[in-house]
C-alpha cells in the first residue's frame, strides 16, 4: 500500500466556463439554453445553491464545459451558497480548477448593482464575457443600453440576451468559442483592496454616466402591484385566500382523473385474475404490483395540482413577497423571513428545502430551519392524507362552497406549520444569538409564468413520481409481498395465509408498540417499509389488505376497505402520526450532508418520532373519548 498518497484531481479536458452574476439575473435560464439542461429556474434570489455542470456544443463542433453557480452580490461571501461561487472563482473549490473564462450575467434592469460585481471579477484578473440579460424587460421599461458603448467602457464583449426566449444565445456561443475575445482586463491604477470598493463605485458611476443611465428610474409596474400585495391588511388576506384555494383545488380538481386512474388499475387487476391461474405469480402481480404500487398511481393528479400552484407562485415572483409579509410572524418564533422560502420549498419535498437553507447567512437560523423543515407537509404525504381523508371524511360542501375534505387537508398542513413554529420557538428559548435581524431580501419584478416552463416543471414532477412508483415503491412492496406470503399457511389453517407469514409475526410484534395509539398490526407493519419513503406505506397497506382478504375475492380499492375496518380514532391517529413522523430516510441523509455529521439527523429523528407518538396518542385518546 502506498504510504504517502496525495489527492490528485483529474480535471476533465476542455475549457472551463463559469456563469457568475447577482442572484435572480437569469444565470440558470441561460445555462439551460446554452447546455440544453433543465435546472430549476424560478423568480426569486437563491434558487441555485450548488455548482452544476453542463456542456456547450459550439457551431464548429467544439465542446466547452460550463458551470452554473449560485448568485452572489459580492466576492465576500455571506452565506454558504455565495461561498460556493467565490470558492470557484478563487480556484479554491474542491475538485475544480479555476475557470478559464467567466460569463458574467448582468441584469439589464439593474445595471448599477450588477456592474459592481463585474468590477470585482475583473479585479481577480479573470477573462470575462458579459451577457446583458433581461434585455426584454429593460426595453419594456424604457432603459436603452448601447451594448457596444458598454463593451468599449468595460473592455470586454457584451451580448444582449433574453434567456427565456433564447435571443442572443447563438451570438453568445459564437463569442465563447473564440479565444481571442478572452482578455483578462488590465485596469489602470488598481489600488489596494480597501480603496477598491470606492474606485469600483466611481467606475460604475462614470460608465452609467457615459451610457446616459445615471438617472434613477421612476416607479415600476411591480411597485404599483406591490402597493396591494404588500398592504398590511390586503396582503395577508390575499396570501390566506391563495393557500386556501390551493387545498380546495387539490381535492375538487383531482376527482375525475383520479377516478379514471383507479378504474384503470382495478380493471388491470380483474384482467389478471380472470386470465391467470391461481398461483403465486398471480398473487405477486395482483396483490403486490397492482394493489400495492398501482394503488399509489391514483394520487398523481393531486400531486400535479399541488405543483402547479407551487410553480406558478415560484415563477411569478410572489414568494419573496410572502416572505416579507410573514417576516414579523417568523420573527416572533426567532426566525426571519429568510427561512420562508426553504420552508415553502419543503412543501414539495424536504430535501430541496434543506438544501435551500444554504442561502441563510446566520448559522443558527439555518440549523433551526433545517430542523423544522421536515414538518412542512411534503408532497409524499399528500397520498397518505388523501387516502385517509377520502375514506373517512364525507364529501360535503359547507357554507360558502367550502369543501369539507379540502378543509381537513388544510388543517393537516396547518398542524405541521404550527408544530414547526412551536419547535422553533422552543429552540429560540434555549439557544442564543437570536436577536431579530432586519430582513434584507430582493423583491424581483413580477413575471407572467410561461406556460412552457410550467408544463416542463409538471412533466418533471410526473416523471419523478412515476419513477418512485416504479422504483422504490415497487421494490419495497414486492419485498413486503414476499415476507407476507412465506411461509405459507399450515395444513388446515382457517385464517388468511398472511397471518402465518414472517410479516404477520412482525406486524403483531410491532403492534404491541403501536397499540396505545390505536394502530392495528396491518398499519404497524406498513410503517416499516414506509420508513424509506412515505407513500410506500400506502402500497404496503394495499398489499397487506389484499393478502388478508379471503382468497378469490376481487381486489378491492384500499379506500373503502379501510373505511370498513378501521375506527375513526385510528384514522385520525394515523393522520397525526404522519404530520410529524420522519418517515423518510432520504431527508435524514440530506440533513447529514448539510450539517456534516450524524448528530443532527439523529436528534431530528428522535424528536420527530417522539412528537409523532405523542400527537397520535393524544389524538387517539381524545377522539375515542369524544366519539365513544
Ligand atoms: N423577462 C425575462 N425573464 C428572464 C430572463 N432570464 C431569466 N428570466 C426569469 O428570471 C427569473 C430568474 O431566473 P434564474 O435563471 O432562476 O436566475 P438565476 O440567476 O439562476 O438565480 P439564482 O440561482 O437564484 O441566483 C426566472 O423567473 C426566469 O424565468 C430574461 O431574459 N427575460
Ligand atoms: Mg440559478
Amino acid at each position: 500500500m502506498q504510504q504517502h498518497s496525495a489527492t490528485i484531481h483529474v480535471h476533465p479536458a476542455g475549457l472551463l466556463l463559469a456563469l457568475v452574476g447577482n442572484p435572480n439575473c437569469g444565470k440558470t435560464a441561460l445555462f439551460n439554453r446554452l447546455t440544453g439542461s433543465r435546472q430549476k429556474v424560478a423568480n426569486y434570489a437563491g434558487v441555485t445553491v450548488e455548482r452544476k455542470e453542463g456542456r456547450i456544443k459550439t457551431a464548429s463542433g467544439k465542446t466547452l464545459r460550463l458551470l452554473d453557480l449560485p448568485g452572489t452580490y459580492s466576492l465576500y461571501p455571506r452565506s454558504p451558497d455565495e461561498r460556493v461561487t467565490c470558492d470557484v472563482l478563487a480556484g479554491r473549490a474542491k475538485g475544480e480548477r479555476k475557470p478559464d473564462l467567466v460569463v458574467c450575467v448582468l441584469d439589464a434592469t439593474n445595471l448599477r448593482r450588477n456592474l459592481r460585481l463585474l468590477m470585482g471579477i475583473q479585479r481577480l484578473g479573470l477573462p470575462c464575457v458579459v451577457a446583458l440579460n433581461m434585455a426584454d424587460l429593460a426595453a419594456r421599461r424604457g432603459i436603452h443600453i448601447d451594448a457596444e458603448a458598454l463593451s468599449r467602457s468595460l473592455g470586454v464583449p457584451v451580448i444582449k440576451t433574453v434567456a427565456t426566449h433564447g435571443d442572443g444565445i447563438a451570438e453568445l456561443t459564437g463569442v465563447l468559442e473564440q479565444r481571442d475575445h478572452w482578455r483578462p482586463l488590465q485596469i489602470s491604477g488598481l489600488s489596494a483592496q480597501g480603496h477598491a470598493d470606492q474606485s469600483d463605485q466611481a467606475r460604475v458611476n462614470s460608465i452609467l454616466g457615459e451610457l446616459g443611465l445615471a438617472a434613477q428610474s421612476s416607479e415600476l409596474p411591480s411597485d404599483r402591484v406591490d402597493r396591494w400585495v404588500l398592504h398590511p391588511v390586503f396582503g395577508p388576506a390575499l396570501l390566506a385566500v391563495l393557500l386556501f384555494l390551493l387545498f380546495q383545488a387539490v381535492f375538487s380538481w383531482a376527482e375525475p382523473p383520479k377516478d379514471l386512474i383507479e378504474a384503470g388499475v382495478s380493471w388491470l387487476g380483474q384482467q389478471a385474475i380472470t386470465l391467470m391461474p391461481d398461483n403465486w405469480l398471480r398473487s405477486l402481480l395482483v396483490d403486490g404490483v397492482i394493489a400495492g404500487a398501482g394503488g399509489v398511481l391514483a394520487f398523481l393528479p393531486q400531486i400535479l395540482i399541488l405543483f402547479f400552484f407551487i410553480l406558478v407562485l415560484e415563477e411569478s415572483g410572489y414568494l419573496p413577497r410572502a416572505a416579507y409579509l410573514l417576516d414579523r410572524m417568523m420573527g416572533s418564533v426567532g426566525l426571519s423571513g429568510r427561512s420562508f422560502i426553504p420552508l415553502l420549498s419543503s412543501f414539495a419535498c424536504a430535501i430541496p428545502g434543506v438544501m435551500a437553507t444554504r442561502s441563510i447567512a446566520n448559522p443558527r437560523d439555518r440549523l433551526v430551519t433545517i430542523m423544522i423543515a421536515p414538518m412542512m407537509t411534503c408532497s409524499a404525504r399528500l397520498p397518505v392524507y388523501a387516502l385517509l381523508i377520502g375514506a373517512f371524511v364525507p364529501q360535503r360542501e359547507l357554507r360558502g362552497g367550502i369543501e369539507l375534505q379540502g378543509l381537513v387537508l388544510f388543517a393537516l398542513y396547518f398542524a405541521g406549520i404550527v408544530g414547526a413554529m412551536a419547535v422553533a420557538w422552543i429552540l429560540k428559548r434555549f439557544t442564543n444569538g437570536s436577536q431579530t435581524r432586519p430582513l434584507m431580501m430582493e423583491l424581483p419584478a413580477y413575471h407572467w409564468p410561461q406556460p412552457r416552463n410550467i408544463a416542463i416543471g409538471l412533466w418533471q414532477r410526473a416523471e419523478i413520481f412515476l419513477r418512485r412508483v416504479g422504483g422504490i415503491i415497487l421494490v419495497l412492496t414486492v419485498a413486503l409481498w414476499a415476507l407476507s406470503s412465506f411461509p405459507g399457511a399450515p395444513e388446515g389453517a382457517t385464517g388468511a395465509p398472511i397471518q402465518y407469514s414472517i410479516a404477520g409475526w412482525l406486524g403483531r410484534g410491532l403492534a404491541v408498540i403501536f397499540e396505545p395509539i390505536g394502530f392495528n398490526w396491518q398499519i404497524s407493519l406498513a410503517l416499516v417499509p414506509g420508513l424509506a419513503a412515505r407513500e410506500v406505506a400506502i402500497s404496503a397497506l394495499g398489499t397487506v389488505y389484499a393478502l388478508s382478504a379471503a382468497s378469490g375475492d376481487a381486489a378491492q380499492a384500499l379506500g373503502p376497505l379501510i373505511a370498513q375496518s378501521w375506527s375513526l380514532p385510528t384514522a385520525f391517529s394515523l393522520l397525526a402520526w404522519y404530520v410529524f413522523a420522519p418517515q423518510c430516510l432520504a431527508t435524514l441523509a440530506a440533513v447529514k450532508r448539510e450539517t456534516g455529521g450524524y448528530r443532527m439527523p439523529l436528534i431530528m429523528a428522535a424528536y420527530l418520532f417522539g412528537l409523532a407518538y405523542l400527537a397520535s396518542f393524544i389524538t387517539y385518546r381524545v377522539s375515542t373519548w369524544l366519539l365513544g
